[in-house]
Order: C-alpha cells, then sequence, then structure tokens
C-alpha cells in the first residue's frame, strides 16, 4: 500500500471584512509532491507549513485546486483523488472513503448518544462484522468501559479525545490520519497512541501531523519535513535522526529549523 502526492496545489481565498473584498488567495500547499508507504509517516512542520491542508486532501475531505493523489493497493488496485475525480464523482470515492479514517486536531459532536450507542452505530453503519463484539473490545482497549453509558456530548477533553481515536478505529482503516493527535489528550490516552503505534498492523499507512510533539514524533517509520506549503525533506526516521549527533527527531528537527533560520537571514 502506498499513497503518491503529484504536484499538489491548494490555495483558499481570504475574506478582508473591513473592505468587503477577496485578498489575494492564501496558499495551502504549493506544488507538493512526495510518496509514502505502509508504517507510520509523521509530518512535522512550522505553523502554516500545510501539514492540516495535506492531511485534510489525503483524507478526501477537501479537494485540490491541480495535482492529483494516487492510493495504490498492492500491483492492481489504485484510486485518484483530483479536482477532475470530485467534480464527476463515483463508486470507487464511497469505496476509498470507506478505507480512510480521518480525526481532525479540534471537533465537536453534537449528539445525545451514549458512548457505547456511538460505537454500535458507527460498527452497523459501516457493516463492520460482529458489530457489538468490535464495539466492546475497542471500548475496552481505549480503557472507555467507565464511560459507556456518559453521552458523548458530556466527556472531558481527555476522554473526548480518547474517544475520538477509539472511535476512528473500529473500521480497521488502511489509512488512519490524525492531526495533532496528543493536543488535549489524556496520560491514559497518550500511552495507548503510543502503543497502538507501535503495533501499527501490517499495511496500513498511519500519517500524523505535529507542530511540537517530538516525543510522538519519536514514533514514525518515516518523517516527511513541510515547509510553506512543499516537502522540504523525506525519509526513514532512523537515518534523518542519524544524522544529528543526538540521534533523536528533536535534535534534527531543531537543526533544519536553525539551517531554515540561517537561509532567510541570506
Ligand atoms: N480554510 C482556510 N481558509 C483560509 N486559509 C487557510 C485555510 N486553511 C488553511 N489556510 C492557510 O493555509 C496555510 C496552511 O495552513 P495549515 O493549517 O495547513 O498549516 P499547518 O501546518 O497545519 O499549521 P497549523 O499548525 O497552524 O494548523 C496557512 O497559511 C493557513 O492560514
Amino acid at each position: 500500500m502506498r499513497i503518491d502526492w503529484f504536484h499538489l496545489r491548494k490555495t483558499f481565498d481570504s475574506y478582508d471584512a473591513s473592505r468587503r473584498s477577496f485578498r489575494s488567495p492564501c496558499l495551502g500547499l504549493l506544488d507538493f509532491s512526495a510518496s509514502i508507504r505502509a508504517g507510520v509517516t509523521v509530518i512535522l512542520g512550522p505553523k502554516g507549513a500545510g501539514k492540516t491542508t495535506l492531511l485534510r486532501l489525503t483524507a478526501m475531505v477537501s479537494v485540490p485546486d491541480d495535482g492529483r493523489i494516487i492510493y495504490q493497493w498492492g500491483e492492481q488496485k489504485s484510486y485518484v483523488w483530483s479536482k477532475g475525480n470530485a467534480t464527476a464523482g463515483s463508486s470507487f470515492l464511497t469505496e476509498l472513503k470507506g478505507k480512510i479514517s480521518y480525526v481532525p486536531v479540534h471537533c465537536r459532536w453534537e449528539t445525545d448518544m451514549t458512548v457505547e450507542k456511538a460505537f454500535l452505530y458507527e460498527a452497523q453503519l459501516k457493516r463492520v462484522m460482529n458489530p457489538r463484539r468490535k464495539s466492546a473490545e475497542i471500548v475496552a482497549k481505549w480503557g472507555l468501559a467507565g464511560f459507556r453509558r456518559s453521552f458523548v456530548s458530556e466527556l472531558s477533553g481527555g476522554a473526548f479525545k480518547r474517544f475520538l481515536l477509539a472511535h476512528s478505529l473500529l473500521v480497521d482503516p488502511s489509512i488512519w490520519i490524525l492531526d495533532e493527535p496528543t493536543e488535549g489528550l489524556d496520560e491514559l490516552g497518550k500511552k495507548l497512541l503510543w502503543r497502538e503505534l507501535r503495533s501499527n498492523p501490517q499495511g496500513r499507512i498511519t500519517m500524523i501531523a505535529t507542530e511540537k510533539d517530538m516525543e510522538l514524533a519519536e514514533a514514525a517509520d518515516d518523517l516527511i519535513l513541510m515547509e510553506a506549503g512543499a516537502c522540504r525533506r523525506i525519509g526513514k526516521k532512523k537515518y534523518l535522526a542519524a544524522s544529528v549527533p543526538e540521534g533523536t527527531v528533536a535534535a534534527w528537527y531543531q537543526a533544519m529549523q536553525a539551517f531554515a533560520n540561517l537561509r532567510h537571514f541570506r
């Protein structure tokens, strides 16, 4: 399984309310090209580098202005996500979306369902095999058994984030996309997330964007460094981290940022 991003471009209109007119478009991604394979890929970059934009495009929540994303399953099967495909629409899009789970950094659930009901509902909707058993397994695995009868809307921030992560795994996604997953997550959630990443199922692509959680970034097999909407570096974590004396992602990232600052001063 692999994902190839080809020359992706995404811009956003920004409205200036005081002048009642549109400013020049804001850049999300500019000619972003890269490839990743199964495993855990952590995407690093400063604020505004385009990490969320990349995740949203890959999760098919948003449509590229230009370029395309190819999702390749083995030798046989591939899907393309592009502006042309999104407007044409087709049954393949539904099939592809069913393989992807995306957890945004912030979100709200306006629902009157309990935790238990929310899992079961999703499992039945997505035609998960043995929905009751699977829901119960995930609830137990993510330490949510004590909240089974609580309303989702009443969960505290940390438990809600844990619920979102657990809920996104119900369908055993082939592509699991997480935007700043440790933001607002409680300590138990962080431990469980780490365990999940360590045992990333064979063939699953897990993509995580983070601006500053370097502890989480250590869970990566591969790293992507983004800058100004483009891919500045991509490679195996073990080789990139080994290029600095400390041998850690944090030190490598710091060195890359220092280097970027130097370039800007020239
Ligand atoms: N919906 C939007 N409308 C206008 N501009 C946007 C929108 N979404 C993103 N942008 C702009 O696109 C650029 C990239 O944003 P993006 O959120 O992808 O970056 P990021 O690396 O995830 O940073 P952050 O950690 O701040 O979210 C930024 O300049 C941002 O202001």
